[in-house]
């Protein structure tokens, strides 16, 4: 079955939000001078038509406003408040500009029935208004607490128009890894990321969090992500944001802002195994893996 529903909207974005999201995931957050990260939030020559970087996981803002309204049609209603962002898969095909108009087309991708929820699956291809090219692609899964059991639970319906292996729980290997960094959120993070377009109460408002099931508000998971990904442009690549071609994670466990990050990395060829770890719980709370471009690619 394909279920047919489209909706375009779209995103401008200037070198603000460019350095205001960098900051929401931690760039220069251990070291004001870091000289390979201070591109993504400062460029001394903008006079010159010289402009910041753009970390690839700034893609994932593009989902913002779309998949709220793909979720906001009659046919799914469902409790907002217990609702968690299960998983993210991002495709990178061009460096992104440091400012830019994107024209979002989001449709459902895909529908699990898992009993005590749905996932459901949103793809948003994002191309640049200007020139019509392809910049980017993202497939978010939202997992819908208490939306399941619609199916007949002998044969529970799911459908899915994409590879299950680009969004699959990941086997990470028994060796020890490659690489680890360590880094601390700051108990506000998520209310300096949230500024970047996503204003869930889950993540600033207590009584919110505690309906939701949590003790405090927690972090946004993209968030999270955007650590893990810095510390595999930090460790694997040389600090080039370009080498990242598309991202894949699953987030396992929550984060409360203030607690401190491990993301530990293996190679696998092009690819990058991950996993995040909070270091107060020693629970892994997000996994996943990186493909890269080659060092000599045209990007
Ligand atoms: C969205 C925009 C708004 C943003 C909000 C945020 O940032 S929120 C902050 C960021 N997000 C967070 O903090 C969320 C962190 N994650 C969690 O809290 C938990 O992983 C969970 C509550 C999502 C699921 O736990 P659980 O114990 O209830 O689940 P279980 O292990 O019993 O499996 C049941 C079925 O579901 C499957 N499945 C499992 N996990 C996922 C997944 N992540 N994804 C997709 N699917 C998943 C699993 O494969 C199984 O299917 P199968 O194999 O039977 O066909």
């Amino acid at each position: 079955m394909h279920i047919n529903l489209v909706v375009r909207k779209t995103f401008t974005y200037t070198e603000r939000d460019v350095a205001l999201y960098a900051l929401g995931v931690g760039a220069c957050l251990k070291d004001a001078l870091d000289d390979k990260e201070l591109k993504y939030v400062y460029h001394p020559d903008h006079a010159h038509q010289q402009s910041i970087q753009v970390l690839p996981t700034f893609a994932a803002l593009f989902c913002h406003g779309v998949s709220s309204e793909i979720g906001q049609l009659p046919s799914f209603s469902y409790d907002p408040r217990l609702l968690l962002h299960g998983q993210q898969y991002i495709e990178i095909y061009k460096p992104l500009p440091s400012s830019a108009c994107i024209q979002n087309v989001a449709s459902i991708s895909g529908l699990h029935d898992k009993g005590k929820a749905t996932v459901l699956e949103i793809e948003i291809l994002s191309y640049e208004r200007e020139s019509g090219e392809l910049i980017c692609m993202n497939r978010m899964a939202v997992f819908l607490r208490g939306l399941g059991g619609f199916s007949n639970s002998a044969q529970p319906y799911s459908y899915s128009k994409h590879p299950v292996n680009q969004t699959s729980s990941t086997r990470l290997p028994k060796s020890p890894p490659f690489a680890v960094f360590e880094e601390c959120t700051q108990p506000s993070q998520a209310l300096l990321y949230r500024l970047s377009g996503d204003y869930n109460p889950l993540h600033s408002d207590p009584r919110i969090a505690e309906i939701a099931g949590f003790s405090r508000p927690i972090l946004h998971g993209l968030c999270t992500l955007g650590f893990a990904v810095r510390a595999v442009i930090k460790c694997i690549c040389g600090g080039d944001q370009n080498r990242i071609k598309s991202i894949s994670a699953r987030f396992l466990l929550h984060v409360y802002p203030g607690e401190t990050l491990i993301t530990e990395m293996w190679l696998d060829g092009q690819r990058v195994l991950y996993q995040v770890k909070v270091k107060e719980r020693s629970r892994a709370v997000l996994s996943g893996f990186v493909d890269l471009n080659l060092l000599n690619s045209s990007l």
